[in-house]
């Protein structure tokens, strides 16, 4: 059953609204982004959302120790690398943390799917590449670049209630990501939100898997 991440959540309704419908994660933005939130306010948040429910920091090029003190005030249960961190930044922030890190990687070619795989973080996420853009871009990118042999992957990338049974028979990651595909003006909306999650289980229902 492929999880669900649902990230960029800012507002108390926010976390009201995934409490409500259960995806496995949600994510904090830290970094420069209209999603970002401060410490403290994910902090509070943090404090409203479901145990069951996991809060992965988003970050890009942050220093290691900020995200450290994340982990050891437990306002963070995992860390998503969004930006261009490398093997020994990943080193040096796993000696320092028992979190679970994903390491984000916009591939332009195949081959960048390739070096991601080797990188020692515990899941490796693909996104979208947009000039100028680390994340939330609501842009798909080209699946066929995903080699077959590639497992325990976070997808992210324009992902919506429409594409997502499509993206998971295809793929086949561990995670489905989403942020802006959950958006309306900008906020989280509790109906984009449900019908996400409901096409997910739809999707491993078995029900279209002849159509792909
Ligand atoms: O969401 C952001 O603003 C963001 C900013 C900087 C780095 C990552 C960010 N979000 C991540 O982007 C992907 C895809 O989002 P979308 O569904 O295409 O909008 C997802 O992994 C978010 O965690």
């Amino acid at each position: 059953m492929a999880k669900v991440k649902i990230c960029g959540l800012r507002r108390e309704e926010d976390i009201m609204i995934v409490n409500r419908y259960q995806p496995d994660y949600i994510g904090f933005v830290f970094a420069e982004s209209k999603r970002k939130v401060t410490k403290e306010e994910a902090r509070k948040l943090k404090a409203g959302l479901d145990k069951s429910i996991k809060a992965a920091g988003v970050f890009v090029n942050a220093p290691v120790m900020d995200i450290v003190e994340l982990c050891r005030e437990n306002i963070i249960d995992v860390v998503q690398l969004h930006g261009d961190e490398e093997e020994g930044y990943i080193r040096e922030l796993k000696k320092n943390i028992s979190q679970p890190v994903i390491k984000a990687v916009r591939p332009r070619v195949k081959e960048d799917i390739q070096q991601g795989l080797a990188f020692s973080s515990d899941y490796l996420l693909l996104d979208t590449y947009f000039e100028g853009q680390f994340g939330g871009t609501g842009k798909p990118f080209d699946w066929s670049m995903i080699p077959q042999n590639a497992e325990n992957f976070f997808l992210a990338g324009g992902l919506n209630s429409s594409n997502v049974k499509e993206a998971i028979l295809i793929c086949h990651p561990f995670c489905v990501d989403i942020s802006s595909g959950v958006e309306t003006g900008g906020f989280k909306d509790e109906g984009k939100v449900k019908a996400f999650i409901e096409a997910v289980r739809l999707a491993e229902s078995g029900y279209f898997k002849t159509n792909f």
